[in-house]
């Protein structure tokens, strides 16, 4: 599993710190970045659409593909289902796609354990009060929604530990930076670890 030509990045967060808008904004900033489309069992919010942010479906149906073996992960969040399907990251990442996964910390601890060259990336809010608020101003989901998600808060941040970078985002610009650099940083490792030898190397008459 780890000889596919492309990089792997999940990115982890609690409800509101900010992912979605980064990830986005980088995608926008870096056409080689290509999104993984997990499947869900929640709703669909105001602007989503199907196969875009997520495949939306029923309960049945995602448990028809949990026994398929269709998942590369996936785990209850906020008293829903997420999974990402094998199909939604193989191909692209065997093309020489990057490859950015939007999951939870969970997800993120699974993907690791099969792809040992995963980047695992936390995004952290400067505060409570700012992550309420950003739930709120958000203006997508329901009180006890939101109420639930912040529940769910304090052990998902309690698992930055674990990840290999943490982003706090407060500014948006410089959090954004941070992502950049940390994209940056692994396509050169990337670059030192593997292709290098072959090309570069060589040109340069290193051995
Ligand atoms: N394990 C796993 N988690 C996922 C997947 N897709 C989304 N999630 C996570 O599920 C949680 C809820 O996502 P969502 O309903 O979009 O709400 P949001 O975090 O408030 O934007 C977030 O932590 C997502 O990162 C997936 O395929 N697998
Ligand atoms: N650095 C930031 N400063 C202020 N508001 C932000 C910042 N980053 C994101 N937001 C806003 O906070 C809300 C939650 O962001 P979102 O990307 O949906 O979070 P997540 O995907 O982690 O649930 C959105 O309304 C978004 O525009």
């Amino acid at each position: 599993m780890d000889n596919f030509p492309g990089n792997l990045f999940v990115v982890a967060a609690p409800s509101g710190a900010g992912k979605s808008s980064l990830v986005k904004a980088l995608m926008e900033l870096d056409a080689k970045v290509r999104p993984s489309v997990s499947h869900t069992t929640r709703q669909p919010r105001g602007q989503e659409k199907h196969g875009r942010e997520y495949f939306f479906v029923s309960l049945p149906e995602f448990d028809q593909m949990v026994e398929s073996n269709a998942f590369l992960e996936w785990a209850n969040v906020h008293g829903q289902r997420y999974g990402t399907s094998r199909k939604a990251i193989e191909d692209r990442i065997a093309q020489g796609a990057d490859v950015i996964l939007e999951i939870d910390f969970q997800g993120a601890i699974q993907v690791k354990k099969l792809f040992a060259n995963a980047v695992l990336i936390f995004i952290l809010p400067p505060s409570w009060e700012e992550l309420k608020s950003r739930l709120h101003n958000r203006g997508e989901d329901a009180p006890d929604i939101i109420d639930l998600r912040l529940q769910n808060a304090a052990d998902e941040m309690a698992q930055a530990k674990e990840f290999d970078y943490v982003i706090i985002n407060e500014l948006f610009e410089t959090a954004l930076f941070d992502l950049k650099a940390i994209v940056h940083a692994q396509r050169l490792k990337y670059l030192a670890q593997r292709r290098a030898r072959a090309d570069i190397f060589q040109a340069l008459n290193i051995t």
